[in-house]
């Protein structure tokens, strides 16, 4: 069951880093003869698919006529409920929110805010929270809401104004053209917005753009604002649409550097306003165009697609191997028109294994396979996506599979990390400075005896930054936290941690950027180096 694979192999650092905040006190080797260092890095990049659990994780003051034991019922009741995302209760993960008791009545109403309205798991979350509050003796009616954490801003004050407000930038990406890249994209970013999403699709192919024959809007030429020379990007069911194809210019004859210019006016001068996801159709290849679009926006994610034939691994592996350079991760391959069924047997007209063989290679870990459907085909040429055409087909469970992974590998970019290297190995990571803080085994956060975690995640808030961080011989670091609080934390312990994805390098603009007061931190942030 789709459960199952929510805790599949690209959570396995998750979980161990929430097994050791969860667990008494792990046995660290103090003796360990590695120089390690850390150093505090920020590189304003936001926290992606990640929670907010700043302050207490409900309102309690907003409760009415209920007695403090209804109260702390319910949310014990509601703790129950686990995040397999965070190994954390929802209640400790500050998703609850607007608690209202009337216990007279037997009425129970609250809002459950999660970090994504795309959450595949959000009917499950409704269900067990009315199942779980129901079960209450006193309770007659239950009343929960689903809403969603507002979009975060990536690099933000670093970026164009249009790309602020977007939470996550997924790449779409082939190498050879033709392959069904952008009937993936749209197909994609449809499903997304099905599952309540705020969804943008940036058709970054001039030179042949597709997104105009497979969606329908009504709007076919963008408009602009002539005030702040800004693009409004067109609309099809609640689905924002950039293509140059929208530009009134049809196809472009245009050499590589004024395509790159094209294509960076299209997408950082639109006014794109909140968004969960912004997908983006790729030019197919790796040339410099693909390389100065990667370089320009901070990618969350790429979804590699290809074609079955064995030719295709060289090109796809460039693919992978790209975005590896540029550190975004690929979180997915779509093998497509992989085969088709006719006279009751499956034939495979391109040959077998080059996704596996992608996939084996550079450990990608979801491979998803997209069968030859001229029903796809007719969708993509009639202007509806095929998942909105048939929402119970097998495509559209394909793509529901494809969206669920994709909500769950967004990592969690390095927002503010404290950067641990270990010379002697070449491991060097970045950590979340909450999470080195909630994973603190001290007396202070652990009963010694009992080995009961005193210290709760929403005691820490998700943005704290350590003060100091000194090296304390060759074992552990001294971290000083606002507080006052003084953590040993010894290397042992910090490599059993959730670790952060490193970000792309930031070019030379969004350094000058950093220079500025606004947001000092990213130069000060490389003189934590111990
Ligand atoms: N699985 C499939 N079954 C049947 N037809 C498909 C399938 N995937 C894609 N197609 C069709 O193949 C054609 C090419 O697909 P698409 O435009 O998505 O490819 P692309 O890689 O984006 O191409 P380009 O690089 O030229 O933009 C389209 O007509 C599309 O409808």
């Amino acid at each position: 069951m789709l459960h199952l694979r929510y805790i599949s192999a690209p959570q396995n650092s998750k979980l161990q880093a929430q097994k050791s905040f969860l667990s008494p006190a792990i046995n660290p080797s103090f003796h360990s003869q590695r120089q390690e260092r850390c150093t505090w890095v920020s590189d304003k990049r936001s926290f992606l698919s990640s929670i907010t659990a700043k302050s207490a994780s409900v309102e309690a003051g907003a409760s009415t006529i209920s007695t403090g034991t209804a109260e702390t019922d319910v949310l014990k009741a509601l703790s129950q409920i686990i995040d397999p995302d965070f190994g954390t209760d929802i209640v400790s993960c500050g998703f609850v929110k607007d608690l209202h008791i009337d216990e007279a009545l037997g009425e129970v109403s609250f809002r459950l805010e999660l970090t994504t309205p795309a959450c595949p798991i959000k009917d499950m979350f409704e269900e067990k929270a009315n199942e779980v509050v129901a079960m209450l003796p006193w309770v007659k009616n239950v009343n929960v809401t689903m809403s969603a954490q507002p979009a975060r801003p990536i690099f933000a004050g670093q970026l164009p104004v249009g790309l602020q407000t977007i939470s996550n930038i997924v790449a779409v990406s082939s190498c050879k053209g033709g392959v069904g890249k952008s009937t993936v994209a749209v197909n994609l970013a449809y499903t997304l917005a099905d599952m309540g999403a705020r969804v943008g699709i940036f058709d970054a192919d001039v030179y042949g753009p597709s997104l105009p024959t497979m969606v329908s809007p009504e709007n076919r030429i963008l408009e602009m604002n002539p005030e702040k020379r800004t693009i409004i990007p067109t609309e099809y069911l609640g689905v924002k649409l950039v293509s140059f194809g929208f530009a009134g210019q049809g196809r472009a004859i245009m050499r590589g550097p004024m395509v790159s210019g094209v294509i960076n006016q299209l997408l950082t001068t639109t006014e794109w306003g909140e968004l969960d996801y912004l997908v983006i159709d790729m030019p197919p290849g790796t040339g410099d165009i693909q390389l100065t679009l990667c370089q320009v926006v901070p990618l969350t994610a790429a979804v590699i697609v290809t074609t079955p034939q064995k030719l295709a691994f060289i090109d796809v592996a460039k693919g992978v191997r790209m975005f590896s350079k540029l550190k975004v991760p690929c979180v997915a391959v779509v093998e497509n028109m992989c085969h088709f069924d006719a006279d009751g047997k499956r034939y495979y007209p391109f040959g077998r294994g080059s996704g596996s063989q992608v996939v084996q290679q550079f450990g990608i870990p979801h491979l998803f396979d997209l069968p030859i459907r001229p029903a796809l085909s007719a969708s993509g040429d009639s202007g509806m996506p095929e998942v909105v055409a048939d929402p119970q087909g097998e495509v559209a469970k394909t793509f529901r599979t494809l969206e669920f992974v994709l909500c769950n590998s967004v990592p969690r970019f390095a927002n503010k990390a404290i950067r641990v290297k270990v010379p002697d190995s070449d491991e060097e990571f970045l950590l979340h400075p909450a999470t080195v803080r909630r994973n603190d085994r001290s007396a202070q956060s652990v009963d010694e005896w009992t080995g009961e975690q005193k210290l709760q995640y929403a005691d820490v808030p998700e943005d704290i930054e350590p003060e100091e961080i000194r090296p304390m011989g060759n074992y552990a670091v001294s971290i000083t936290w606002p507080d006052g609080f003084s953590q040993i934390a010894p290397y042992d312990q910090l490599q059993t941690m959730e670790r952060l994805v490193d970000v792309p390098q930031p070019t030379p603009a969004q350094v000058v950027k950093a220079q500025s007061p606004i947001s000092p931190n990213f130069v000060e942030s490389q003189a934590w180096l111990m």
